[in-house]
């Protein structure tokens, strides 16, 4: 008598693509996010290559790899920044290849690169207030206000300054609800006593976190977190992990790393990229114990 094979229970077993409306719940209780064949080519060199790769809900995960391993690529992939040659990207229980980057944005992916993106004339509530999400929360997102006159976009920060106390006299201010989630946010990063701060003045490590703070402001459900540790004193990379540890309570985290005293704070999955493939996945012990990684790394 013939037995019915057992359903697999691995999504990896899957071609998302046919299986897709079978297994989707399957998928999306088991990953936000999970890139299937993606590779990424350019002028003929595989930058990126990865069979399959999938983070879990509220996974804080580390990516690390030598120079040139692909890491960044794989966040532009991810985040819309570069559309893959191959394969599939699924965010969230959808398909997100090759969306447009602002499309996957408001899907819920939101990133900081590894040069804080804050503007340097505002102080760190203006920051704040430029990153509210919804115009009609307060004076608008920076996109809505590049829409509404293109000097911002211009490198003139002062022209910037202006235009923004403009707005916020005709503009209004940000509701109580805004107001109060400012303040939470800015509470639990260290930043309320420096409101009125300008973001020029603030450390390297209070920068970061002002970029990281106005990215939460629109509630990513993954957070692509490009080498947050880079540049910071042993202090402020010891509360660094700490408050990402915290983050991961709401979002999925992908932190890009180099620095390995850091990488062991955030005692988290690692995945190790190199030549564009995902080359071992475990605990930073076990990953620093692996062969094939201790030559990829010495190897360089
Ligand atoms: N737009 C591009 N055009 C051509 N080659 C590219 C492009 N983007 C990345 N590469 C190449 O792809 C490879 C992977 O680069 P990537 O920046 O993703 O590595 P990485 O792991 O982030 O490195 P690092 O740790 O030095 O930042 C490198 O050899 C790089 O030169």
């Amino acid at each position: 008598m013939q037995t019915a094979t057992p359903p697999a229970t691995d999504p990896r077993q899957y071609d998302y693509a046919v299986e897709g409306p079978r297994q989707s719940q399957l998928w999306a209780q088991r990953y936000i996010l999970f890139l299937q064949d993606v590779t990424a080519v350019f002028d003929g060199f595989k930058a990126l290559d990865i069979a399959d790769l999938g983070i879990g809900h509220n996974e804080l995960r580390v990516v690390v790899g030598p120079n040139g391993a692909g890491k960044t690529t794989m966040c532009d992939v991810i985040s819309g920044l570069t559309k893959p040659t191959t394969g599939k990207v699924y965010f969230n229980g959808g398909e997100i290849t090759g969306q447009d980057e602002t499309l996957i944005a408001q899907q819920g992916v939101g990133r900081k690169f590894q040069i804080p993106n804050v503007f340097d004339s505002l102080s760190v509530w203006e920051n704040m207030l430029l990153a509210l999400p919804n115009p009609a929360q307060g004076i608008g997102s920076k996109d809505h206000l590049r829409k509404l006159d293109p000097r911002i976009s211009g490198p003139g920060g002062l022209a910037m300054l202006r235009f923004f106390k403009h707005c916020q006299t005709v503009g209004g201010k940000a509701t109580p609800e805004a107001r109060d989630r400012i303040h939470d946010i800015l509470t639990r990063v260290r930043l309320i006593d420096d409101l009125h701060t300008p973001a020029k003045s603030l450390s390297h490590g209070q920068r970061q976190w002002l970029a990281i703070s106005s990215l939460i402001l629109a509630s990513p459900k993954l957070l692509l977190v490009d080498e947050p540790a880079a540049g910071l004193t042993d202090a402020e990379t010891a509360l660094t992990a700490e408050l990402l540890l915290e983050l991961k309570d709401e979002h999925t985290i992908i932190c890009i790393e180099h620095d390995m005293e850091f990488v062991r704070q955030l005692d988290s999955r690692v995945t190790v990229l190199n030549e564009g493939q995902v080359l071992a996945e475990g605990t930073l012990d076990q990953v620093q114990s692996d062969e094939a990684v201790i030559e990829a790394y010495l190897g360089r």
